[in-house]
């Protein structure tokens, strides 16, 4: 079934989280807020705040105490784990703070790997892979090891990863922390040309620019 023009693209309902029992641990409760298709959501707020955290039971890395969310209208929180894993695997795209590109494989196959495993063809991956290194400007060759990138290099790395498969979301901590201000604007022109084509993108960020930059904001106060 399509789902209805309004319906969200991600929605937390009323979610709630605790990293664990101890008073000190760090948990929220109740918190609300949608993602629509076609745009840029910034998460903002300062440093502890729980940003990544929320970012990652968005994507269904972590699993919510109370609550639900909703992909497309359709409830995900509470599915299997396999039935998690593939959604993330099929609907989701992650740029982490670190890039988290694997050190043992070449940059091209850090690139194509994820979708490799959705059984797209090769060939045309390596192809849309060395497309999407040159336009995010990642000017090394791509048989390169990660451990022999730069820190900025990396992440770009890392986008073009979340970017090949085509997610339906694609989430991003901190994108732009290693980069300078013009691969900023390179990496964050590709993620605009992306919800351009439908997708939906929620990025944490400390960078007002970003913040200004996106659509809508979502403001988290101090934990
Ligand atoms: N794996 C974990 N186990 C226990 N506590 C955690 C874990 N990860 C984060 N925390 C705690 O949860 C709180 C929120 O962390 P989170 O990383 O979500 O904040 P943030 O707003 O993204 O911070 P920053 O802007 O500094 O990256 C912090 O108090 C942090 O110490």
């Amino acid at each position: 079934m399509t789902p209805a023009a309004e319906t969200p693209l991600l929605h937390a309902r009323n979610i709630g989280f605790r990293y664990g029992r101890r008073e000190s641990d760090y948990r929220f409760d109740d918190w609300t807020a949608s993602f629509p298709r076609g745009a840029v959501t910034a998460l903002t707020g300062p440093s502890g705040c729980g940003k990544s955290t929320r970012l990652y039971l968005l994507a269904l890395m972590l699993r919510i105490s109370s609550g639900s969310i909703e992909l497309d209208g359709e409830r995900v929180d509470d599915l299997p784990d396999g039935a998690r894993a593939a959604l993330r695997a099929n609907r989701f795209g992650f740029i982490f703070q670190d890039a988290a590109l694997d050190t043992s494989r070449t940059v091209l196959d850090n690139v194509v790997e994820t979708a490799l495993y959705r059984g797209e063809r090769k060939r045309d991956l390596h192809t849309r892979a060395r497309e999407l290194l040159d336009e995010l400007g990642v000017a090394v060759p791509a048989d390169r090891k990660p451990g022999e990138v730069s820190g900025g290099q990396a992440q770009r790395i890392a986008t073009c990863r979340a970017l090949i498969g085509r997610p339906d979301v694609i989430v991003a901590d901190e994108p732009t922390g290693n980069l300078d201000p013009a691969s900023a604007q390179v990496l964050l022109g590709a993620l605009r040309r992306h919800t351009d084509q439908g997708a939906g993108v929620i990025i944490v960020t400390h960078d007002p620019g970003v913040a200004a930059w996106a659509d809508h904001r979502i403001e988290l106060s101090a934990s």
